[in-house]
C-alpha cells in the first residue's frame, strides 16, 4: 500500500508504533516462511479478476448469492491446486493459510465442511483401504462431501438421532431410512445443491439388534448430472441470521441402499454375515467433532483478528466530541472508554490463538497415543475442547459485538462487515456442540475430578491444581500475574467443590442422580467456565512469556502487556469470584483497576501497529471501516453507491404506491 494515499491519522499512529510490525506478523503466521506462502496465495488469489464482485454479494438475491460463492470458490480450489498438493493430514495444522477463504466470499464457503469434517472424517475414521479409495478423490475434489449428523428432531443429544442404517446380510447392504419427519437431517453445510457425497451419522442395526450410531459414506446425487439418486430427497433450509451461503441442507432417506463397506470401518466394523465388531471406545465415533472443536479456536482468533483490525483503525481515523473546549475533537481511539472495548478484544484473539495451538498439540499427542490403543488421555482431551470451544465462541461473538458498538452507527453498515462476522461467529456458540451442552460435558470431568481430590487420587494434569486448593480457606491473593492464576485456580476449584455439594444436596432419598445433577446444572455450567477461565489464564500467560523470549525486546513488551492485560480484565469482571475464593480486599481491587488503566494507555501508541500485525489485506477485512489506508467515508460513500436503489433517482413504488397515497390524503 502507498503511504502517500493513508489518511493523516493511520500515518501518524504508525509512525508512534514502538516495535517491528513485520516481526509480529511472522511470529502470527509461525515464521519469515509462513508469511511468505501466506502472502503469495492471497496475493494470486485476491488479484484475480474473477474474485472481484461488481454487484456487492449483500445485493444478491439469495440464489444468487449462493451461485456466485460457488463460482468464486470453484476459482479457489484451482488456484490452490497447486499449493496444496504438497498437503497431506500428517503436516496439517491450523494457520493463517487458510482463512484466503474470506477473500472470496465475505460468508461462509458452501465447501466449508468438505474440508473442515468431510475429509477429516474419512481420514480419521475409514480403514486403511478405504482411506485409499475415498480420501485422494475428496482431497482432488472429484467427489464433494458434507458431514450430516444433526436432524430436525435432535442435534445435541446424538444417541437420539432417528436416521437408521438396518444391515441386509443377503445383499451385503445398508438400508437407509428416514423414519418420520424429525429424523430428516437437517443443517449440513453444503449438503443443499453443493455436496454428492456426505458422511450420514445413522443408528446401526444388524441381525436385529441395535448398535448405536455410526458413521457411513453416502453418494447423495449423480456425479455427471447431480440430479439426487432415486430414494434421496434433499434441498436447502432457507435464510438463517448468518452462514448464507453456506448452503445448509436437508436429507431425507427412503430404503436406501448403500455397499456394506461404505460404512466407515476403521474403529467399529459389520462382517459380511451381519456380524458386528465392537469399537475399542465408543466415543471414537464422535472423533471428528473433538478435531472441530480443537480447529474452531484458531478460527476464532482469526475472525476476532478481523473485527479488531476493522475496530481499532476506524477509530484511529474517527474524530467524535471535544474533551475539552475550544480543542480539536479527539480520535475516538483516545476515549479510554473506547480503548476498554478495544484492546481486550485485541487481546483475546493472541490469547486464542496461542491457547489454540497449544490445544492443537495436546490433539496431536493424545490422537497419536489413540492410535497406539491408548485411550485414558482422551476424557480429558474431550473435557478441554468442550469448555474451551464453548467459552472461547461467547467470548468472540461478546467481543465481536463490542467491536461492532465501538463503531457507532458505521458498525450496523454491511459494508463495515462487522455484522457477517458477527454472524459467522455467532453461530460458532451453537454448532459443533451448543454452549451449555457442551459445558455440562465439563462439569462431568470435573466432578469425577473431584470425586478423585475427595480420595486423595492423583489428578490429570489439567484439573491438578483442584487437590492445591481442596480445603475450605480462602487462598492468599496476590497482585501478580501469577496471583491472579492462583486465584481464578481457586476460584474454579470452589465452585467445583460447591456444584458437587449442591448435587448432594439434591440427592435427597429417592431423588435419582440425574435429577439432582440437573437441579445443580446452574452451578456446573458456572464451574465448567471458572475452570476454563483459569486454562486460558494460565496457559496464554506462559505462551506469551515463552514467545516473548523468542523475540526482540520492544515486541516482547507488548506480547506480555496483551497477555496481562487479559489476566487484569478478567480479574475486574470476575472480582465477585476472587472476593469470594481469594483474600483479595477493595484494596487489591483498586490497584488491578490502576494497572488495568495503565495498560491501556501503555498499548494505545501501538494499538494499529498491533492490529496491522494480523496482517489482513484489505480483500480479507471486506470493511469500508477498516481497510489499510483508513479512507473510511470515501469507502462509505463508494459502497453506498452500489445500491442498486440509486440506480435511478425515482424508485417506480413512487408512482405506484407513494403518490396515490398522497392523492387520497389530499381529498
Ligand atoms: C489427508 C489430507 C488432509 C488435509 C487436511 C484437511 C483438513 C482441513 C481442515 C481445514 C480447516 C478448515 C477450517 C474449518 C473450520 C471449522 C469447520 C466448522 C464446521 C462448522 C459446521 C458445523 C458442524 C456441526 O455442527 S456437526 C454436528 C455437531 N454436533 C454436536 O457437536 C453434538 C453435540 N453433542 C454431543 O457431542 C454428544 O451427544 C454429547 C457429548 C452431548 C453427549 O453424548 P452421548 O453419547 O449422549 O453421551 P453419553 O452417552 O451421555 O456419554 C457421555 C460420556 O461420553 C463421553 N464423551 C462424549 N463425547 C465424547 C467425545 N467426543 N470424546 C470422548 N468422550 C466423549 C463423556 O465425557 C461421557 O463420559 P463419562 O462421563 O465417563 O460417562
Ligand atoms: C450455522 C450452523 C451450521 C451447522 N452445521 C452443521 C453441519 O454441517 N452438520 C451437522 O450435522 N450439524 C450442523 N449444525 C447443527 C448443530 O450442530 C446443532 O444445531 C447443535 O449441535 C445444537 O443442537 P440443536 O440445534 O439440536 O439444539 P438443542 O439441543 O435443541 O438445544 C436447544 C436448547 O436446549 C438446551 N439443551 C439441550 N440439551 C441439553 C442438555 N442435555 N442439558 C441442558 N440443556 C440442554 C441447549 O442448551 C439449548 O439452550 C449447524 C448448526 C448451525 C447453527
Amino acid at each position: 500500500m502507498a503511504e502517500h494515499n493513508v489518511c493523516v491519522e493511520l500515518v501518524r499512529e504508525r509512525q508512534k508504533c514502538t516495535f517491528e510490525v513485520q516481526e509480529l506478523i511472522h511470529l502470527i503466521d509461525g515464521g519469515i516462511t509462513a508469511t511468505e506462502e501466506r502472502r503469495e496465495v492471497e496475493n494470486v488469489v485476491c488479484t484475480d479478476p474473477r474474485i472481484k464482485d461488481v454487484v456487492p454479494e449483500e445485493y444478491l438475491s439469495h440464489k444468487e448469492r449462493y451461485e456466485n460463492a460457488i463460482r468464486k470458490n470453484c476459482i479457489l480450489q484451482e488456484i490452490l491446486k497447486k499449493y496444496t498438493e504438497k498437503r497431506t493430514w500428517d503436516n496439517f495444522r491450523p494457520s493463517n493459510k487458510y482463512r484466503i477463504s474470506s477473500g472470496v466470499v465475505k460468508d461462509i464457503s458452501p465447501f466449508m465442511l468438505h474440508t473442515g469434517m468431510f475429509i477429516p472424517t474419512l481420514v480419521n475414521q475409514s480403514d486403511d483401504e478405504q482411506k485409499a479409495k475415498w480420501v485422494p478423490k475428496a482431497m482432488s475434489m472429484e467427489i464433494i462431501g458434507t458431514y450430516a449428523q444433526t436432524e430436525l428432531g435432535h442435534g445435541s443429544f446424538i444417541r437420539g438421532l432417528e436416521t437408521t442404517a438396518t444391515y441386509d446380510p443377503n445383499t451385503e447392504e445398508f438400508v437407509l431410512n428416514t423414519p418420520n419427519l424429525t429424523s430428516y437431517k437437517w443443517w449440513p453445510g453444503g449438503l443443499a445443491h453443493t455436496a454428492n457425497h456426505c458422511i450420514v451419522v445413522a443408528q446401526l442395526y444388524s441381525k436385529g439388534q441395535h448398535y448405536g450410531v455410526h458413521p457411513f459414506f453416502v453418494q447423495i446425487r449423480d456425479i455427471e448430472t447431480h440430479v439426487p439418486l432415486p430414494g434421496i430427497k434433499v434441498g436447502e433450509i432457507g435464510p438463517k441470521l448468518g452462514f448464507q451461503t453456506a448452503n445448509n441442507g436437508f436429507l431425507g432417506f427412503e430404503n436406501f441402499r448403500i455397499p456394506r463397506r461404505n460404512m466407515l470401518m476403521k474403529n467399529a466394523q459389520v462382517l459380511k454375515d451381519g456380524t458386528y465388531i465392537k469399537s475399542k471406545n465408543d466415543k471414537l465415533t464422535y472423533g471428528t467433532m473433538v478435531f472441530v472443536r480443537v480447529i474452531i479456536l484458531f478460527d476464532l482468533a482469526f475472525e476476532l483478528s478481523r473485527a479488531a483490525t476493522i475496530a481499532v483503525r476506524y477509530s484511529a481515523v474517527r474524530h467524535q466530541s471535544q474533551l475539552k473546549a475550544n480543542e480539536p475533537e479527539l480520535q475516538i481511539i483516545d476515549y479510554v472508554t473506547q480503548q476498554h472495548k478495544l484492546f481486550i478484544g485485541v487481546s483475546t484473539s493472541h490469547v486464542f490463538r496461542v491457547v489454540g495451538l497449544w490445544l492443537w498439540n495436546t490433539y496431536v499427542k493424545v490422537n497419536a497415543d489413540i492410535g497406539k490403543g491408548n485411550m485414558d488421555q482422551l476424557p480429558e482431551l474431550h473435557a478441554l475442547a468442550c469448555c474451551l470451544k464453548a467459552v472461547c465462541s461467547r467470548d468472540a461473538a461478546a467481543r465481536v459485538e463490542e467491536f461492532r458498538l465501538a463503531c457507532g452507527g458505521h458498525g450496523f453498515m454491511t459494508s463495515s462487515n462487522l455484522p457477517i462476522i458477527n454472524g459467522i461467529v455467532s453461530a460458532s456458540i451453537t454448532y459443533e456442540g451448543e454452549f451449555s451442552v457442551l459445558m455440562l460435558q465439563t462439569a462431568r470431568f470435573l466432578m469425577k475430578a473431584w470425586n478423585g481430590v475427595l480420595a486423595r487420587k492423583t489428578l490429570t494434569p489439567t484439573v491438578s491444581y483442584l487437590s492445591k486448593f481442596s480445603n475450605s480457606d480462602r487462598v492468599q491473593w496476590a497482585n501478580t500475574t501469577a496471583g491472579i492464576i492462583s486465584g481464578f485456580q481457586a476460584a474454579a476449584a470452589g465452585k467445583t467443590k460447591e456444584a458437587y455439594a449442591a448435587i448432594q444436596s439434591y440427592l435427597k432419598p429417592g431423588t435419582d442422580y440425574e435429577d439432582a445433577w440437573n437441579s445443580a446444572s446452574v452451578q456446573l455450567v458456572s464451574a465448567s467456565e471458572a475452570h476454563c477461565r483459569a486454562i486460558l489464564c494460565e496457559i496464554s500467560w506462559s505462551e506469551m512469556q515463552r514467545l516473548s523470549k523468542t523475540v526482540s525486546p520492544n515486541l516482547g513488551k507488548v506480547l506480555l502487556e496483551l497477555a496481562e492485560l487479559y489476566l487484569t480484565y478478567w480479574s475486574l469482571e470476575k472480582r465477585g469470584d476472587l472476593l469470594m475464593y481469594t483474600t483479595i480486599s477493595t484494596a487489591d481491587i483498586a490497584k488491578l483497576q490502576a494497572r488495568y488503566e495503565e495498560l491501556l494507555a501503555l498499548i494505545r501508541p501501538n494499538a494499529v501497529g498491533i492490529v496491522d500485525g494480523f496482517d489482513i489485506r484489505d480483500e480479507i477485512l471486506n470493511s469500508t471501516l477498516g481497510a489499510y489506508d483508513g479512507r473510511v467515508y470515501e469507502r462509505l460513500m463508494e459502497e453506498a453507491k452500489k445500491s442498486p436503489l440509486n440506480a435511478e433517482p425515482v424508485n417506480e413504488s413512487f408512482h405506484k404506491y407513494i403518490k396515490p397515497l398522497m392523492l387520497k390524503a389530499k381529498l
